[in-house]
């Protein structure tokens, strides 16, 4: 499993990254590395791949300092759109790293990955903002108030799951606006008008290694099955559960003699790991999202 270092996301201050995706053809990294000059920016990293240099789809983040630049940045997006975004056909954004991004957690009973993001955030180690916590239970209130983060308590009673998500959309609305939603093992199926109404995209952490064992219980069903690896996967939330776009997995051995609990407390740690690693690549705009799959840079 790899070290915690690769979760730090200190984005670098005064720099913007530039995101792309658009059908594969020649002369794309020329163009946008001209644009880029020709407005005086330095580039300080680059990445791009393509999924068929024929006819397939190609995909570029482009990070580079503001200092420098000949125009700012309302200009700077037109100009491109000008010469490079349509010529070429492109999606793309540009994201600036001058403001941390705002992030709302989600958690029910479990709190490790939880704690896991509020011990990184209050490290340093997560370039984001904090600013609330809302959870179907009370057994993190006490352990979140200690971080100084704000705590709603939004009980999911049976039959009644439209009215509490009314609830956590006022209270995202209060509190918001939130660049990302971070579900740490929170254990509701959120409905489709949730998420459009959310404002953010979502993370959740799955606790197995997806497309193995979706929804309820995976240890349960694993340790039937008898397996070898368990795992968990973070992947972006759809109304199809447990479906969308995978961002980051990792797996651990297991054996016969581990029962369900060993899998629980095995499975803990790579829960953990893997979220905040993928929370640490979507807050550094490392993530691209292309039909229901990612490029992760
Ligand atoms: N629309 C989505 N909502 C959620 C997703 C998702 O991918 N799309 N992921 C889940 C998390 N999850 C597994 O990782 C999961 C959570 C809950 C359930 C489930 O069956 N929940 C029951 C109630 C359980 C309870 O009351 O304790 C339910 O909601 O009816 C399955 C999988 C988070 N939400």
């Amino acid at each position: 499993m790899a070290s915690t270092g690769d979760t730090a996301t200190r984005g670098r201050p005064n720099t913007a990254r530039l995101l792309i995706s658009c059908a594969d053809r020649r002369g794309i990294v020329a163009a946008v590395s001209r644009f880029l000059f020709d407005h005086g920016a330095n580039i300080l990293d680059a990445d791009q791949h393509t999924t068929d240099p024929e006819g397939g789809t190609f995909f570029m983040r482009m990070e580079f300092h503001l200092e420098g630049l000949d125009v700012g940045g309302p200009e700077l997006e037109r100009s491109f759109a000008e010469r490079v975004g349509e010529p070429f056909g492109m999606e793309w954004r540009i994201a600036y790293a001058c403001r941390p991004k705002r992030v709302a957690l989600l958690v029910s009973r479990e709190e490790h990955c939880l704690l896991d993001l509020l011990w990184r955030w209050r490290r340093g180690d997560l370039d984001a903002e904090i600013a609330l916590v809302l959870s179907n239970h009370r057994d993190a209130e006490r352990d979140v108030r200690g971080f100084e983060v704000p705590f709603a308590h939004v009980p999911v009673e049976r039959g009644r799951k439209p009215e509490a998500e009314a609830a956590m959309l006022a209270l995202l609305r209060e509190h918001g606006p939130f660049d990302l939603v971070v579900l740490a093992r929170y254990m509701q199926i959120l409905s489709g008008d949730f998420l459009a109404a959310a404002g953010a995209p979502l993370i959740n952490i799955h606790h197995s290694f997806l497309p193995a064992f979706a929804g309820a219980d995976p240890y349960q069903r694993a340790s039937e099955r008898g397996v070898k690896i368990i795992g968990a996967t973070a992947h972006y939330v759809t109304e199809e559960l447990d479906a969308g776009p995978i961002i980051e997995q990792d797996v651990a051995h297991v054996s016969h003699r581990d029962d369900v609990p060993d899998l629980v407390r095995i499975g803990r740690d790579i829960e953990r790991t893997v979220l905040a690693r993928a929370v640490a690549r979507h807050l550094a705009d490392r993530v691209l999202v292309h039909e229901n799959k990612t490029v992760v840079f």
